[in-house]
């Protein structure tokens, strides 16, 4: 389903001037709250010391159409049009950056931007920019805390979308993304699902980076960590951005998800010695040699709904605990993704949602 409405964005005091832009927004159905308020004039404003919008939403169904492409190409100074999108509510402001390989806003604006508050709202901030070294695209992101890390596994999928939705493609499609984890191939599958090549698993301590010593050659399985005085089973793995896996504490207590201080135990986990860049952090229970549940604190945006590397990450953890087979069904909070460590090439592949939620401007 397609739905386009006519978006106001009024601009505060003293810049009073007025912008109409066609509101796009697709798979409403799981969105009751846009659908519901398409009838009405809806006024929301967000302000911050350096970023302002305010907008009156959707007065009218399908009054004046323009295309993303037209959407995006608006180049009025001091504004950035932006879509947002979310991969099971791991949310993205995602910018059309093609024309230059320097982001177009700077770490502190994304801040601001992704303040749920006071901003836009989002885990992060991502730049759809020029390939290079013969790829069709460079993707970088920037959390919501500002950092930058190396690659975004739901942030992936919603770049092969953005990209599908800009460049007009329609169907199946794949693209070669040059990120700071590598080349990663997402591809658009004919049901809109986008499968991804996330390329293979970084195990050595050293490379994750944890300064936990390798246990397991030179990779850290099942190792004692303590925060806090807690004793915890855990396993290191990157995925271009470091992960710390653990399925519960060395007594042998395996973890219920469901019951977990996370916003307590997580950071002590980010910003534990062992972890001279930080560290994302997955909770897991295993239901099944199939099927995984996790809870995730990551690194720069705490607890999220879902992390596409982070459940990468842990089918590897899972897999060489001895735990589950390469295949697994992961629930993250957000909603499930198909995952499976290939052992042909060492490779993983995650296939998951990406959906477009709106188009919206902000004045910067
Ligand atoms: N949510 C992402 C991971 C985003 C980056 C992470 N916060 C980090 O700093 O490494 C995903 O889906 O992979």
């Amino acid at each position: 389903m397609e739905i386009a409405a006519t978006r106001t964005l009024t601009l505060s005091p003293p810049q009073s001037r007025q912008f109409s832009h066609t509101f796009f927004s697709k798979n409403l159905g799981s969105l009751p709250s846009l659908r519901f308020n398409l009838s009405g004039r809806r006024n929301f404003s967000f302000k911050s010391t350096n970023l302002r919008v305010s907008a009156t939403s959707m007065s009218a169904f399908a009054a004046q159409k323009l295309s993303p492409e037209t959407f995006l190409d608006k180049k009025e100074s001091g504004i950035l049009h932006f879509v947002k999108y979310h991969g099971l509510g791991n949310d993205f402001i995602l910018v059309d950056n093609r024309d230059s390989s320097e982001p177009k806003i700077a770490q502190e604006q994304a801040v601001k931007l992704c303040d749920r508050n006071f901003g836009v709202g989002a885990d992060g901030v991502i730049f759809a920019m020029p390939g290079v070294n013969g790829t069709d695209y460079t993707m970088r992101i920037f959390n919501s805390d500002g950092s930058e890390p190396e690659m975004c596994g739901n942030g992936v999928r919603c770049f092969a979308r953005f990209i599908a939705e800009i460049e007009n493609l329609q169907g199946k499609h794949s693209f070669t993304i040059h990120t700071g984890a590598g080349l990663i191939i997402p591809e658009i599958q004919d049901d809109g699902q986008v499968k991804v090549d996330m390329g293979e698993p970084i195990l050595r301590a050293e490379d994750v980076p944890t300064r936990l010593q390798g246990n397991k050659g030179e990779s850290v399985v099942a190792a004692e960590l303590v925060v806090d005085g807690v004793s915890w089973n855990v396993t290191c793995v990157s995925m271009g951005n470091p992960h710390c896996i653990t399925f519960g504490t060395k007594d042998g207590q395996d973890l219920r998800v469901d019951e977990l201080k996370l916003s307590e135990i997580g950071p002590k986990f980010e910003h534990h010695e062992m972890f001279p860049a930080r560290t994302n952090t997955e909770f897991v229970e295993v239901l099944s040699r199939s099927h995984l549940k996790m809870r995730v604190w990551e690194r720069g945006a705490g607890a999220t709904l879902a992390c596409g590397t982070g459940a990468c990450a842990l089918v590897v953890a899972a897999v060489l605990e001895g735990r589950t087979d390469r295949k697994c069904t992961v629930d993250l909070p957000g909603g499930p993704l198909e995952i499976e460590w290939k052992e042909e090439d060492n490779h993983i592949y995650m296939t998951g949602p990406a959906d477009l939620v709106f188009y919206g401007s902000a004045l910067l």
